[in-house]
Formats: C-alpha cells, sequence, structure tokens
C-alpha cells in the first residue's frame, strides 16, 4: 500500500475552494451589473465608484482566506464598515442583496457543495446585518478603528468533502 495515498488531503481555505481571485471578481462584477438592474438596490449604488466591485471582491477574498489585498492596499475593515455609516440600510435591502450574489454565484457555478455554501451564506448573513447596523448609526459606534478583518473558515463541517 502505497503510505501517501492514506495522507488525508489537505483543507484547502474556502478562497482556493472558490476558485481564487478570478472567481471573486467575477462574482462582484457580475452582481454589480445586476445590482444596477434591481429598483430596489439600484438608488443605492447609481454612484458607486469604478473600483467598488473590484474592491468588494478583495474584501471578500480575504475574509475567505485569499491575500491581504483589500487591507494592504485598498482600505482595512474599518474603512469598509465607514462606507456604509447612514446609509439607512433596511433588512429588505439586505436580503435583495443576499439574494442576487447568491444567485450570482450559482449563475457563475461557483462550487455548491453543502459544505462550501454553508460557509459562505454564514459569512453573507453576519457580514450583511453589520452592515445593516453600521448604516443605521452616523457616527463612531463603538466599532474600534483598528478592528481586524474577519476571517472566515469552514466552520462545523471542518473542511469539503475530498472524497
Ligand atoms: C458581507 C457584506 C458586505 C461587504 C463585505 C461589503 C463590502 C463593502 C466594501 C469593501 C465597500 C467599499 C468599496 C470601495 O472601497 O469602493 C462597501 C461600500 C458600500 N456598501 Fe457594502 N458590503 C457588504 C454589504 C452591503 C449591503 C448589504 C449593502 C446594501 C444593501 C451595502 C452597501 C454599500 C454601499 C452603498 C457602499 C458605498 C458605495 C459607494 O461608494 O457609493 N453593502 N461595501
Amino acid at each position: 500500500m502505497n503510505p501517501a495515498s492514506s495522507d488525508p488531503k489537505p483543507v484547502p481555505t474556502l478562497y482556493e475552494w472558490a476558485g481564487g481571485m478570478p472567481a471573486f471578481e467575477n462574482l462582484t462584477a457580475a452582481f454589480y451589473q445586476k445590482v444596477l438592474r434591481d429598483e430596489l438596490l439600484e438608488p443605492i449604488f447609481r454612484h458607486m465608484a469604478p473600483s467598488h466591485s473590484v474592491h468588494v471582491a478583495h474584501f471578500l477574498a480575504e475574509v475567505f482566506g485569499g491575500p491581504a489585498q483589500y487591507s494592504a492596499h485598498e482600505g482595512s475593515h474599518f474603512q469598509m464598515i465607514q462606507k456604509h455609516f447612514s446609509r439607512h440600510l433596511t433588512e429588505q435591502h439586505r436580503r435583495r442583496w443576499v439574494h442576487l450574489l447568491l444567485e450570482t454565484a450559482d449563475e457563475l457555478q461557483l462550487p455548491d457543495d453543502p459544505e462550501f455554501r454553508s460557509a459562505f451564506v454564514a459569512y453573507l448573513e453576519w457580514g450583511t446585518r453589520i452592515a445593516v447596523l453600521n448604516s443605521n448609526t452616523t457616527a463612531e459606534t463603538g466599532v474600534a478603528p483598528d478592528a481586524p478583518m474577519p476571517r472566515w473558515g469552514w466552520g462545523e463541517p471542518g473542511g469539503p468533502y475530498q472524497g
């Protein structure tokens, strides 16, 4: 018996399992096109910067275990939080945002295995609820300016099923 064959496969990061940076950049590019066609979300995102989509891609990639591109060059967790201040987002906005992102993930065929999707959705639920909370505050909210980037792992399933 080849001893190597019984070695457990290393657990990839969620970032790697999703398909790396191109997967995140394609996801947000297609997602924000959808957002701009959505009557509920379009007014909120009408004036977003051209770099918005790619910054969100890099933010998500970093959260899911990818390189620190967003926090090193494009912002910080606190700056991201500040972008949501005073936007007065509602639960309805949040739900539509999550719905369209997951619809785009399906269309672009991001991995749809139960382990990946449960971890992916868990972060989206957490992150979007934080965005809504922050959007309904105006000033410094008690969020420390040096708040670290969130890091998301596989959670209870522990990793993908790799046969
Ligand atoms: C996991 C959830 C979320 C993440 C990771 C996230 C991430 C980000 C990031 C990184 C930026 C800054 C982009 C830049 O530097 O240009 C941003 C801005 C923004 N986000 Fe979010 N966001 C989330 C949820 C939401 C939700 C649910 C909404 C509204 C439905 C929202 C609305 C906005 C708006 C309006 C801006 C400012 C856009 C502008 O520059 O005009 N975000 N977000």
